[in-house]
């Protein structure tokens, strides 16, 4: 049984061991993208790999963006509009959020931050559950994990509520579950 706080707190290290950076685009992501989808992203925390070049790339293909917005833990993370330039404030967790009264979206694609994962398509997040019940709210969205790749394990156990991701993407590689 692996102990999911003791990997939680050791992942944190070694992707801020790594630094933080532009994640390069990958094909696949340019090749899904089409005008009028709506892109969630996310604004990194600390040394989270930035997916700010996949915004610039779906800006361009006239996608529509969006971000997360929590208030705590226990609340569901909403995705709320953000367009391009508009001004982010510091909320919760130290993240950079819309306002809470942007207007909500429905996602098409996922970027998700990832604390670790496994080549299976398995999850490590921050243990809130905010993505967890993300996905589940948003069955139908592509689900794609973003991440250094020394932030890859061998094997993650999924717990029943997890939902596999269908992509992982890393500085060097583009892992098809
Ligand atoms: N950039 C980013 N945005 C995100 C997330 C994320 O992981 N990364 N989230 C993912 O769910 C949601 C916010 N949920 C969060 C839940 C808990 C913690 C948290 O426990 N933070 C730790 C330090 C985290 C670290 O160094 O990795 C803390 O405050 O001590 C952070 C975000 C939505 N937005
Ligand atoms: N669909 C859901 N509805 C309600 N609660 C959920 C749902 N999915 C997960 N949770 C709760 O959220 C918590 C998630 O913890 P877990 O350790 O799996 O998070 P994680 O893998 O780090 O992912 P996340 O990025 O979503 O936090 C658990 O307490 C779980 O009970």
């Amino acid at each position: 049984m692996i102990d999911k706080r003791g990997l939680r707190a050791r992942l944190r290290a070694v992707r801020d061991a790594h630094g933080p950076g532009l994640l390069p685009v990958a094909r696949p992501f340019l090749d899904r993208l089409l005008p009028g989808l709506t892109v969630a992203a996310y604004r990194p925390l600390g040394a989270e790999a930035d997916p700010m070049l996949w915004v610039e790339a779906a800006l361009h293909a006239g996608a529509a963006l969006a971000l997360p917005h929590v208030v705590d833990r226990a609340s569901p993370l909403r995705f709320l509009a953000w367009e391009d330039g508009q001004d982010l404030s510091v909320g919760a967790f130290g993240l950079h959020q819309p306002a809470p009264d942007a207007p909500e979206r429905t996602p098409d694609i996922i970027l998700t931050p990832l604390v670790g994962f496994d080549r299976r398509g398995n999850r490590l997040g921050q243990g809130a559950g905010h993505y967890d019940r993300a996905f589940a709210a948003h069955p139908d969205a592509w689900r794609v994990g973003i991440a250094w790749g020394i932030q890859e394990v061998e094997a993650l156990t999924p717990d029943p509520w997890d939902v596999p991701l269908h992509a992982i993407a890393t500085e060097t590689e583009w892992i098809i579950p």
